[in-house]
């Protein structure tokens, strides 16, 4: 036993005595470091260690008494207050050119809270996780732009307190203090400057929309899309036309100066009616990213009061898009008496106080206002009289041809893709062109194949919509099914509610 026992020990050493070597050494160098301890040099490092605070203390305190000297003295600023468009300008800006090409080691964290955005496919399967989001967390930094240093501090507080409206972004919102070097105010206006060219180069590519905040107190960015092109909101071409033609000669400068001449009030009002799902918002959207304007959303069954709509109205900017949503939900025709009871109940404001904000004191030049209702028969004439509707776009069920047009659109291969295949790998030859040609056809004959299946102002353009993402890999696929699909849609309207939508539609 006492041999097994000596065997077994010898050979834990043997595992382990590497170790005990490395330990050895490091006792080796303990002892030879106490062994030259002095022990007045011990004392003075101790007292060096406590009094560290302190000066830290003192150099912090006289660096703030200097700096605030130096701001007073020898710093111009400019202060941005954080409800102002300009504030979120300044703050992407230099998010994107300062911080973001710095090292960052501090983050404010917080749930994603616009589905859209999220682009973990994996976080999307799983439905109850929600993205992350990480944004750079910093108070004030300090930056060289041109010949000039500058600096940006902001105010946590406003910024803290941001963060907990779940419809805020992350951009801009808490009061900013431009400043830099010098006297002069000159380089701080070139940098705003600057950050608007900036934010006007991304607006080329995305439409803001704007919301009342949750508080609604003011307007903040609800969301940054990327432009829908008008041609993908399908209905009838002729119309299109003219509503993209009249929108042009009316934001043209010519006929601006025309409208002031002859003492008209420069104003455009479209109404858009039509069955849910049939584009109105996509096509208000659209038309924002087509002109390059703002989108302010109302929806007018939130709306408390004709004060508050008063107050919205007052802070919208002149040039930009105002969309309407839902206008019939503040009353009805005011010769349906039986309606009347339900106008209470569904709205908090007035057709007076929707009157108001339209052409009354507080409505401002240059803008374009859309209302939109799912039943426009239910509006007062005076609301969609000439001067606040000066257009009526009908978007109704999908036609034959607007259905052949949505194929063509979800089957086209990506633009982007093609141009890089044909710039990068192909020399463009004959065979090259006849094959993509043949694509081209071969997409046209299906998409005619498809669109003979489509009973004509049936369905609406979302229910298709909703077709085609269950087949969007495969045209053919898309071809073979969508008989089957009529019927089944059909079938199911016969015993659903959604038959007096799709009625309403074919009168309309
Ligand atoms: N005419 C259309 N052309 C292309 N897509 C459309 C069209 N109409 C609707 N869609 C699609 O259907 C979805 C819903 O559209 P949208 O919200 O614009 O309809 P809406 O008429 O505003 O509906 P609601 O009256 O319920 O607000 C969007 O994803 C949009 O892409």
């Amino acid at each position: 036993m006492a041999s097994s026992f000596s065997a077994d020990v010898l050979g834990g050493r043997s595992l382990f005595s590497p170790h005990i070597h490395d330990l050895g050494l490091v006792r080796d160098a303990l002892e030879r470091w106490a062994s030259g301890l002095d022990i007045t040099r011990l004392g003075s490092l101790a007292a060096c260690v406590s009094v560290a605070p302190v000066v830290w203390r003192f150099l912090r305190a006289a660096w703030h008494e200097s700096y605030s000297w130096i701001r007073q003295f020898f710093v111009a600023s400019v202060t941005v207050p954080g409800r102002d468009p300009l504030n979120r300008n300044v703050m992407s800006w230099v998010m994107t050119n300062i911080v973001q090409h710095r090292g960052i080691r501090s983050y404010t964290a917080r749930t994603q809270v616009h589905a859209a955005d999220m682009a973990d496919r994996a976080a999307l399967l799983k439905r109850k996780r929600r993205e992350v989001q990480y944004l750079p967390h910093f108070e004030t930094t300090f930056f060289r732009y041109g010949s000039c240093l500058y600096f940006v501090s902001r105010s946590l507080d406003s910024f803290h307190a941001s963060m907990n409206d779940p419809s805020y972004d992350g951009v801009g919102g808490e009061e900013l203090t431009l400043g830099c070097l010098g006297w002069s105010t000159e380089p701080l206006k070139k940098l705003i400057q600057t950050c608007q060219e900036y934010a006007d180069r991304q607006t080329e590519f995305f439409v803001i929309i704007y919301a009342r905040d949750r508080y609604g107190m003011s307007w903040q960015p609800k969301a940054r899309k990327p432009i829908r092109r008008v041609d993908t909101v399908h209905f009838d071409d002729d119309l299109k036309q003219a509503l993209l033609a009249d929108i042009r000669k009316y934001l043209d400068p010519s006929t601006k100066r025309l409208y002031q001449n002859r003492s008209m009030p420069y104003r455009r009002g479209y109404l858009f009616y039509g069955p849910p799902g049939t584009g109105k918002s996509s096509l208000s959207t659209a038309l924002a990213g087509e002109f390059g304007l703002d989108l302010y959303e109302v929806k007018i069954p939130c709306v408390a009061s004709d004060q508050d709509l008063e107050q919205m109205f007052l802070e919208i900017p002149p040039q930009c898009i105002v969309l309407l949503e839902d206008v019939d939900a503040i009353w009805t025709d005011r010769d349906s008496e039986k309606d009347e009871s339900q106008v209470v109940a569904r709205s908090s404001c007035t057709l007076s106080g929707l009157l108001n904000v339209l052409d009354g004191v507080g409505s401002a030049e240059g803008r374009i206002v859309i209302m939109t209702t799912n039943k426009p028969e239910r509006l007062d004439s005076a609301l969609v009289r000439p001067g606040r509707v000066d257009m009526r776009v009908m978007l109704g069920n999908i036609s034959q041809k607007s259905a052949q047009q949505m194929f063509v659109r979800m089957f086209t291969p990506d633009v982007t893709s093609t141009l890089l295949v044909t710039n990068d790998v192909y020399d463009s030859t004959d065979s090259d062109e006849e094959a993509s040609l043949l694509e081209f056809d071969t997409l046209q004959e299906l998409s005619l194949e498809f669109s003979s299946h489509i009973p004509e102002d049936t369905f609406t353009p979302s229910q298709l919509q909703g077709f085609f993402q269950l087949h969007l890999n495969s045209a053919t696929e898309a071809v073979a099914n969508i008989s089957s699909w009529v019927e089944r849609e059909l079938s199911r309207s016969g015993i659903d509610d959604d038959i007096s939508v799709v009625s309403e539609g074919k009168a309309s």
